[in-house]
This record gives structure tokens, C-alpha cells and sequence, in this order.
């Protein structure tokens, strides 16, 4: 039988106790961070969330998306790439922060993929989403090239095809793509990601059909079509856009998906029914979501000297 090369990772198990017997209260650590960061910057949810997500699309799970961009060096970072420009820098900090507690207790053993993945977990918990146990043991990436980026992420106009064929590229089924997507439950997006939605529609200057009236309205009140404030934002669930639930999906029905691509996984019928299926359970929802986050978090996994590094500073390579 034809096989094609996993992408997920299946030569570097990872485990859930990996770091047993050298970290053993890891997650804890990580989770004193988490919860007062979520307390004091909500927005860090969400952030980090989108973080960990740009972070395994890129190169794997390997904390690349962290490092930060060498003065002089004519090639520019992950992290300053045009796509990862409006990532809020308190997912930054929350990462800073659980990197320096853990390196004060266990130093020199857990490496910033590592915390990435379980921060990301436990922002979706705090926000409402399931709990689910985080598989350990990437190393971090040697490799961050600003370069890398644009076409191994999807962008707010890309058709389910090129989504379709961008995850599987990354060993991530059609399942998958409408299973992570759910992520937009919380969080916020700007105006530049929808504001053709509402104003000129693929060249039709009229606004995108699958836009509900009212929604309509409300977003071009935010967004006007030239001169706006670049730093305005809209949530992309209205419903409850700071708790993780599965209200996304609902929104889809009612054509309040914020992005042209959320509102094509309820139009397309490759991914329709599984939109449908997930508005109407979140139990369902909330399981399948922890599985394909163990999924997305086993991109490109490396392990080892030859392949990576555990960095001190998660923002600088080591020597
Ligand atoms: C399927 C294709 C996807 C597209 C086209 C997409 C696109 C976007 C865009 C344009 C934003 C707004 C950024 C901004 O203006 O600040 C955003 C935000 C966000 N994305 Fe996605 N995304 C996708 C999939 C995902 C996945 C798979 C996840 C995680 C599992 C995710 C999690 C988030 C979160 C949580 C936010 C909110 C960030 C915040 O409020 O700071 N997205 N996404
Ligand atoms: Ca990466
Ligand atoms: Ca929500």
C-alpha cells in the first residue's frame, strides 16, 4: 500500500511523564504562570493559543515563532514576519515568565516547545475549554526564518481548498482543520482580516452575502472602509468572545463567522456537517478539540542535539 510521510511525528513519542523524574511539578509551575497572567491580561488566552499554533505550522513545534530577530542580521526572525506582527505580545510574556520560573527550579531540562504546548493548554482550560494531559519531549528548533512563514500559514481569505491542502501538509485531516478552527471561540481579529467582507466582496463592490445583516452592520460601525484605526479589533465569536465554548460553530449557521474563511467551513459541504455537528455538542466538541491539539502539537517534532537545542531564553538560540 502507498504510504505518505507523516508529518505528525510518529518516530519521536512523546509522553506525558517525559519530564518525571528531572521536572517532575512542571505543569504546576507552568500553571502558577498561566493563571495569574490569565487573571491579570486575559488577552493572553487567546494570544498564546494562536502562538502555539504559528509555532507548530512553522518548522514544527519547536518554539521557533519565540526567538527574536539578531540586530544587523539581514534575515529577520519568525516572530517579526508580516504574519506574526499582530500577535500580542502578552503571549510572549506569559511563555518569558513560566521559562524563568521552571529554569529557577529545573534548570537546563525543559525546553520552551515544551511550555508553549502546556501554556496553550492551560489557556483553553481557563477559558472554559476542556483539560486534557499535554505529551512532552520536543526540543526547540535551531531554525527561525521570517522567510518560512507566510506559506506554511493560511490567511482570512484562503478557500477550504488551500486550508484543505495546508494542514494535510502538515499531517492534518479536513476533521482537523474544522476541529481547530474552533479556537476562534475567543479571541479577536482586525479589521484588515474581514474588511472586504463588508465593503467589496471578491471585486462585487458589495458586501459578502454570508455575512448576516446585522453582524454587517455592526462590523462596518468598526471597520469603515478607508481611514479606520488600524488597532481596532472584533471578537470573532459575538456571542461570548472570552469564554471557550462551542458557540463558533453556532455562528457559522447564523453567517456570523468573522473571517471569510471561518464562514466557508459552514458553506462548503466537505465541512459543513461537521460545523453542524459540533453547534449542536459541545461535549463532542471539547474532546475531539483536546485530540487535535495533541495532534497539531506533534507537527515536526525533533528530539535531540543533532535536531535541537533546550534553550535558557526561549527568544535566543543557544551558542
Ligand atoms: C484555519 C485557518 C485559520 C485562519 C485563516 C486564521 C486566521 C486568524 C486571523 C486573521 C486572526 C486575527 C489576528 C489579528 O488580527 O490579531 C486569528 C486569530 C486567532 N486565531 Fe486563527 N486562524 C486559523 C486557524 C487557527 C487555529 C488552528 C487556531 C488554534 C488552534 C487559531 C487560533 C486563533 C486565536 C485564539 C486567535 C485570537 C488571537 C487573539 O485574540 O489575540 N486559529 N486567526
Ligand atoms: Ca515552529
Ligand atoms: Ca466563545
Amino acid at each position: 500500500a502507498l504510504t505518505t510521510t507523516p508529518k505528525v511525528s510518529a518516530r519521536y513519542q512523546l509522553s506525558v511523564d517525559y519530564y518525571a523524574k528531572k521536572c517532575p511539578q512542571l505543569d504546576q509551575l507552568v500553571a502558577s504562570v498561566t493563571s495569574q497572567q490569565f487573571q491579570e491580561a486575559p488577552i493572553s488566552g487567546p494570544a498564546t493559543i494562536r502562538l502555539f499554533f504559528h509555532d507548530c505550522f512553522v518548522e514544527g513545534c519547536d518554539a521557533s515563532i519565540l526567538i527574536s530577530s539578531k540586530p544587523g542580521n539581514k534575515e529577520l526572525a519568525e516572530r517579526d514576519a508580516e504574519e506574526n506582527k499582530d500577535m500580542a505580545p502578552d503571549a510572549y510574556d506569559s511563555i518569558n515568565k513560566a521559562k524563568s520560573l521552571v529554569e529557577s527550579k529545573c534548570p537546563g531540562v525543559v525546553s520552551c516547545a515544551d511550555i508553549l504546548a502546556i501554556a496553550a493548554r492551560d489557556f483553553v482550560h481557563l477559558a472554559g475549554g476542556p483539560y486534557y494531559q499535554v505529551k512532552k519531549g520536543r526540543w526547540d528548533g535551531k531554525l527561525s526564518m521570517a522567510s518560512r512563514v507566510q506559506s506554511n500559514l493560511p490567511r482570512s481569505n484562503s478557500t477550504v481548498d488551500e486550508l484543505i491542502k495546508l494542514f494535510k501538509s502538515k499531517g492534518l485531516t479536513i476533521e482537523d482543520l474544522v476541529i481547530l478552527s474552533g479556537a476562534h471561540t475567543i479571541g479577536f481579529a482586525h479589521c484588515k482580516h474581514f474588511v472586504s467582507r463588508l465593503y467589496d466582496y471578491k471585486g462585487t463592490k458589495q458586501p459578502d452575502p454570508s455575512v448576516d445583516p446585522r453582524l454587517l452592520k455592526a462590523l462596518k460601525m468598526s471597520c469603515p472602509n478607508y481611514g479606520g484605526n488600524t488597532d481596532i479589533v472584533a471578537p470573532f465569536d459575538v456571542t461570548t468572545p472570552f469564554s471557550f465554548d462551542n458557540a463558533y460553530y453556532g455562528n457559522l449557521e447564523a453567517k456570523m463567522g468573522l473571517l471569510a474563511s471561518d464562514q466557508a467551513l459552514f458553506v462548503d459541504p466537505r465541512t459543513n456537517g461537521l460545523v453542524q455537528t459540533m453547534a449542536k455538542d459541545k461535549q463532542k466538541f471539547f474532546q475531539a478539540f483536546a485530540l487535535a491539539m495533541e495532534k497539531m502539537g506533534s507537527i515536526g517534532v525533533k528530539r535531540g542535539r543533532r535536531h535541537g537545542e533546550k534553550r535558557k531564553d526561549c527568544s535566543v538560540h543557544m551558542g
